[in-house]
């Protein structure tokens, strides 16, 4: 069996050395818990703004730990210790633009500042990463999307072409709760499970 195996990465001066408590690995842990139907296991890491730790984590999660996905959270900005995005990039093999364009799209419709996060989307090996902002309210809001009060996806968030993307990169067939965000694939790929 191949189960879904998903590294979390909270990356936070304060929280990983215990100036406030790391509320980034809970709130990605709730929300993929509230969405995903497909099992998964999960692996996680709190550290510093250190950009040899992360690449070093991201590597580990990737080779060693055989993730087909990690997302990270925390340190995507301008300031000079948010190296995140430039960690990720460094041991990425593939740039997929579209997943940082499209959360800053999606971002924009919940903050101004949105266009401060250099965050980015790579594929290393099986592995697709994605860098999410360090504000834990900013997980919830790039993976699902902006919708409108009856629920109703106004912009897709960036988890509707994960499964798909994984899929194409021969990981597990991932399913999701359409009622939080719908996985979108084209008919060819779309596979009859068991409900
Ligand atoms: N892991 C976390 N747990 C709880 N809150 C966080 C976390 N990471 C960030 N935040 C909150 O989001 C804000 C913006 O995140 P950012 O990644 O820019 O952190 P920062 O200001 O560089 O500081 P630090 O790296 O020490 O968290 C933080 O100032 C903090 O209020
Ligand atoms: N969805 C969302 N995106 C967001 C934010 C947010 O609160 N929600 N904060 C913005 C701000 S204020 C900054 S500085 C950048 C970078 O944040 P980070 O350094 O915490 O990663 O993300 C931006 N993107």
């Amino acid at each position: 069996m191949n189960t879904l195996r998903i590294g979390l990465v909270s990356i936070s001066d304060r929280a990983s050395s215990g100036v406030y408590q790391d509320k980034g690995i809970p709130a990605l842990i709730a929300w993929l818990e509230r969405t995903l139907t497909t099992p998964f296991q999960i692996e996680t890491r709190l550290i510093p703004d250190e950009q040899s730790i992360i690449e070093q984590t991201l590597c580990e999660l990737v080779d060693e730990m055989a993730c087909h996905l990690v997302l990270t959270t925390g340190g995507t900005g301008p300031a000079r210790r948010d190296v995140t995005p430039d960690a990720t990039l460094a041991i990425a093999d593939r740039v997929m633009p579209g997943f940082g364009e499209q959360m800053r799209q999606i971002s924009l419709h919940f903050v101004p500042t949105a266009i401060l996060s250099r965050q980015v989307g790579v594929i290393r090996k099986q592995a697709l990463i994605l860098n999410l902002p360090g504000q834990p309210k900013s997980i919830q809001e790039t993976l699902e999307g902006v919708k409108d009060e009856n629920g109703k996806a106004l912009v897709p968030g960036i988890f509707a072409s994960v499964p798909y993307c994984v899929q194409l990169l021969e990981g597990p067939y991932i399913e999701t709760d359409p009622q939080v965000v719908a996985a979108f694939r084209p008919k060819s790929a779309i596979r009859e499970t068991k409900s």
